[in-house]
């Protein structure tokens, strides 16, 4: 049975005269890894930010395990935990100090807090880092710190707002795999990137959000079916011109025929990436 663990329904922002979002509607079911895409300014961060409580929204309604937030906002902060896109750990003090302050504000027991600090640390790796200050730590140490800050109070919900920006590719894999490892443990995850190639590998599904509408949802993999197999890059005088097939051999007799104008022509397997240029296109964004 599908439980839906979250549920957004037509749901508005307007900030002044600007309507960031324009009746947005999408579900999470339990366990799965929900990315929201899309260009900047979408209203990616207005969707996190409501839903985390920060930002209230001008109309509809979301319902976590089926129960509405208004009212129950309180309530609603202990289910969902908020990864931000800034890093907005205190540099000064140690992991587990940062750990600690977060858990007060939950208002949860000391040992508790100990309980899970330990519990944490030992999943993000930073076991050996405990007393060690915040500043002392790398890019993306700090940035599994961040996660496991927002997974303190145990939510069942976890948004993670651009978790691997600015983050080299290594490093950006490793929080992949860390990510994956939350999942995998029972957490619910909306994420959103800029990253085709993260929603690529960890999202079960994916909603293209476009000027604060959804345009499509979809699986990773059907959004890249629906456009072919294969694609050509073709340089030519025109720019760089991408054409889509259906199968390899159909893709070869086209980069026969476009290699014999002259052009630089690349063959490759269609991405998320390719289904996020088209849309964007078709959007005329
Ligand atoms: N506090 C605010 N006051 C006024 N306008 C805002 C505010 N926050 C966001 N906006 C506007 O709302 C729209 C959606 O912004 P939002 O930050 O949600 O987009 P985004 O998809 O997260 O973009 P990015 O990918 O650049 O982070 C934008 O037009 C933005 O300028």
């Amino acid at each position: 049975m599908i439980i839906n663990v979250l549920e957004v329904i037509n749901l508005r922002k307007s900030y002044g005269e600007r309507e960031a979002l324009k009746g947005i509607s999408f579900n999470l079911q339990k366990g799965e890894l929900f990315s929201l895409l899309g260009p900047n300014g979408a209203g990616k961060t207005t969707t996190l930010r409501i839903l985390a409580g920060l930002t209230t929204p001008s109309s509809g309604e979301i319902k976590i395990f089926g129960k509405s937030l208004n009212g129950n906002h309180l309530w609603a902060k202990t289910k969902i935990g908020l990864v931000p896109q800034q890093i907005n750990l205190d540099l000064e003090l140690s992991c587990e100090e940062n750990l600690l302050i977060h858990g007060l504000l939950f208002k949860m027991e000391f040992s508790a807090i100990r309980k899970k600090t330990d519990e944490l640390l030992e999943l993000a790796g930073l076991k050996d880092r405990k007393k060690s200050r915040v500043k002392e730590l790398s890019g993306g140490l700090r940035r599994r710190l961040l996660i496991i800050r927002a997974l303190l109070h145990s939510p069942e919900i976890l948004l993670l707002d651009e978790p691997t920006v600015g983050l080299d590719p290594s490093i950006r894999r490793k929080i992949w795999s860390f990510i994956k490892q939350i999942q995998g443990q029972g957490t619910t995850i909306l994420l959103t990137t800029h990253y085709m190639e993260e929603a690529e590998v960890l999202s079960d599904r994916v909603a293209f959000i476009s000027q604060g509408k959804i345009i499509e949802i979809d699986t990773p993999v059907n959004f890249i079916k629906g456009l072919g197999e294969v694609a050509l890059d073709v340089f030519s005088e025109k720019g760089l011109i991408t054409y889509y097939f259906k199968d390899k051999k159909t893709a070869e007799s086209g980069f026969l025929q476009y290699s014999e104008r002259n052009n630089f022509v690349s063959m490759r397997k269609i991405t998320l990436e390719d289904v996020f240029v088209k849309l964007t296109e078709k959007e005329g964004i």
